[in-house]
């Protein structure tokens, strides 16, 4: 028997609606979503403590790339972030969900543990800082606020407990609000989301996405 490991919601809207604030940094908006997807994705697959990663989107294009990189894909039916990680969690504590495993990465770990929920434009993420946070959670519904301390990039499910996610402006007050615990972790990566064309340069600066050069 393999160590219980958690199953990552990736939540992303259609490409073409998604990261509206960094529409014009890269010629072709929707291969720079994916590229932050992408990256986002293959750091939580890489995490120690991580036995899946469940992509929540309708954007066809996006699940059959990010099914590439070894996620399962949960199609999104939520009329917003928030609904759409209740109806995602709700299908996986239902069973309703694609199996460890299910894309070609063969996972040493069973999907027993919490949800959590990870936005996908955190493409520096470095694998070992995601399973910090993991353990640092320590079986508590907890949060990691971004760069600012003012949204949110990781939220931790309590085992068996409900994810109750509070995404949107000031969302780390909002988790905090609801009784989450704040995590105070140092976690450059995992707290580098990117939001607007000054966050893109961050990461670029670290050496994480190619500069659009015909941009
Ligand atoms: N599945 C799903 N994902 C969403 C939805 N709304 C936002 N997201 C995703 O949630 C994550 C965090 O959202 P934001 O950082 O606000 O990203 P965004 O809405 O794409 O960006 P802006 O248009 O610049 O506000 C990103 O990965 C989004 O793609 C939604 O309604 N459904
Ligand atoms: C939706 C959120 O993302 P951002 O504030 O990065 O747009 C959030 O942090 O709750």
């Amino acid at each position: 028997m393999y160590a219980p490991g958690v199953t990552v919601l990736v939540p992303l809207k259609p490409l073409a609606e998604a990261k509206s604030r960094l529409r014009g940094a890269a010629a072709r908006h929707e291969d720079l979503v994916l590229d932050l997807a992408r990256a986002t994705v293959s750091a939580a697959l890489a995490a120690e403590g991580v036995a899946r990663v469940l992509v929540v989107t309708r954007d066809a294009r996006a699940a059959a790339v990010l099914r590439a990189c070894g996620a399962g894909v949960l199609a999104d039916e939520g009329r917003d972030l928030n609904d759409a990680l209740r109806r995602a969690a709700a299908a996986v504590a239902g069973g309703d969900a694609p199996p460890v495993g299910a894309g070609h990465l063969s996972r040493p770990a069973v999907a027993a543990g919490p949800v959590v929920a990870l936005p996908a434009d955190v493409p520096a993420l470095r694998p070992t800082e995601l399973s910090e946070a993991l353990a640092a959670a320590a079986g508590r519904r907890a949060f990691v606020p971004d760069a600012a301390g003012v949204g949110t990039v990781l939220l931790v499910a309590a085992p068996g407990g409900a994810l109750d996610p509070r995404f949107g402006p000031g969302s780390a007050g909002a988790h905090e609000h609801s009784g989450a615990l704040r995590l105070a972790g140092a976690w450059p990566t995992l707290r580098r989301d990117v939001d607007t064309a000054a966050d893109l340069a961050v990461v670029r600066g670290w050496g994480v996405l190619c500069e659009d050069v015909t941009a």
